[in-house]
């Protein structure tokens, strides 16, 4: 064991899995920025095993996940992911091969979707300048609802071709999605959700979620509540951002409120999400939002900070609550000195600003900055982001 770790060192289990395109881009970025932080901080490892399981695997061999697959996954403390989907690869074939599995059978009911405004980062939105003006937590059910995979295909080419795709809500699914979204609301400032559904047109599903939901909030009294329907819900998010705290909706209108919410807050590329099994019965998985974006792959300029974000939540839910605020308070300052890729209207690659995230940390150990220091997120930001030699360039 190396002398700088201390040896109540806690070992954390990571399994890996990149997947395809630029999620082999930004899981490698963010192994590099954890690997960083577990040696600065020196509280912690991070034992990474790392599973080939893409869309060029399926191609070879006919799978994404070998039949243990799952098996092998939950003997891990936590999931790692990247992003899956190949265009040569139908979308639901990969889809239903890898994450969909992992999120239902590993009992990741609930999907949290942190956005906010980070420091240096601007917003499409006019009225959006500072972080208080876009912060929001979407909170979305990830077992069921609309990707239950119930429905079929008969007579597919036939001139009378049928297909159903059957929407599934139960009530412990909207129950225990809804309870963990009211309790994240009452953890955060403004103790405020909103519930979004359809529930106008449709009559049954939506109808029950809603009904669920006013059940579960006479638990919450001290948390202010409020109901969109999921059109009106977009028109909310971009002219009235800052009437909005903790949202929860069903796995498809939280899939696509979230890509909104990211775009809104400066780019798909910086959100996070965090796939929880709350009781955790088996590991949880982190990824951020996007996919693979075929469309940038390869070039190396894949945003990185979604990543890193998802990264820390993954710590944060090991334990290592200062680990994930050393790491966002390091992006945050790397963000602020305009250190972004061309999606955040900046000029840097991927790999340069996974180094200057690198290079905060550096400086934090270089200038010795005890361990207490970095207690209770009281890290300087200004002061490290001014000895970087690397960020004082720029
Ligand atoms: N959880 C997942 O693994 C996941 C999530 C979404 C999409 N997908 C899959 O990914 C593939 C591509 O899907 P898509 O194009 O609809 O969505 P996408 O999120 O991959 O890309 C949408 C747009 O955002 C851009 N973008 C995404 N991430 C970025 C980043 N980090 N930095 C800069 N720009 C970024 C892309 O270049 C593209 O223009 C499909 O196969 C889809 O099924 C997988
Ligand atoms: O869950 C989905 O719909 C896809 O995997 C992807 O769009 C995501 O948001 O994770
Ligand atoms: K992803
Ligand atoms: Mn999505």
């Amino acid at each position: 064991m190396p002398s700088h770790i201390h040896s109540t060192t806690k070992v954390h289990r990571i399994a890996l899995i990149p997947g395809d395109g630029i999620g082999t881009e930004i899981t490698t970025a963010a192994v590099r920025a954890l690997r960083q932080l577990s040696a600065t901080l020196s509280t912690f490892t991070l034992d990474f095993t790392q599973f080939p399981w893409s869309s060029a695997t399926y191609l070879q061999e006919g799978h994404y996940m070998p039949s243990d697959g799952l098996a092998q996954l939950k003997k891990f403390d936590a999931i790692y992911f990247g992003a899956v989907g190949w265009p040569d690869v139908p979308d639901h074939i990969s889809l239903w091969g890898l994450i969909l599995p992992i999120r239902k059978t590993l009992g990741q009911y609930v999907n949290v979707r942190p956005v906010r405004m980070l420091d240096g980062v601007t917003s499409p939105l006019k009225g959006v300048q500072r972080a208080g003006d876009l912060d929001w937590v979407i909170v979305r059910e990830n077992s069921e609802g609309e990707y239950s995979g119930q429905g079929g295909i008969s007579h597919e080419d036939e001139l009378h071709g049928v297909a159903t795709e059957v929407s599934v809500f139960t009530r412990v699914g909207v129950e225990r999605v809804v309870r963990f979204a009211f309790e994240v609301a009452r953890g955060r400032p403004r103790r405020k959700l909103t519930m979004v559904t359809k529930s106008n047109a449709q009559r049954h599903g939506m109808v029950f979620w809603d009904k669920v939901f006013w059940e579960v909030a006479r638990e919450f009294p001290d948390v202010e509540t409020d109901k969109m329907l999921v059109d009106a819900m977009t028109v909310r998010m971009t002219l009235d951002p800052k009437s909005l705290d903790t949202i929860v909706a069903t796995n498809l209108h939280a899939d696509i409120l979230s890509d909104l919410a990211a775009a809104l807050a400066g780019s798909i590329g910086i959100a996070p999400s965090s796939n929880l099994n709350p009781e955790r019965t088996a590991p949880s998985m982190f990824e951020p939002i996007h996919g693979s974006a075929p469309d940038i792959a390869g070039k190396g300029v894949a945003n990185p900070v979604g990543a890193f974000w998802s990264a820390a939540e993954m710590v944060r839910w090991l334990g290592e609550d200062k680990a994930a605020d050393v790491l966002m308070e390091a992006v945050e300052n790397v963000t602020r000195a305009g250190v972004t890729t061309k999606d955040l209207g900046g000029k840097e690659n991927t790999e340069g600003v996974t180094e200057a995230v690198h290079d905060i940390y550096t400086m934090a150990s270089a200038i010795s900055v005890p361990n207490q220091s970095l207690e209770g997120n009281s890290l300087p930001p200004a002061y490290i982001l001014s000895t970087s030699p690397r960020l004082s360039k720029r």
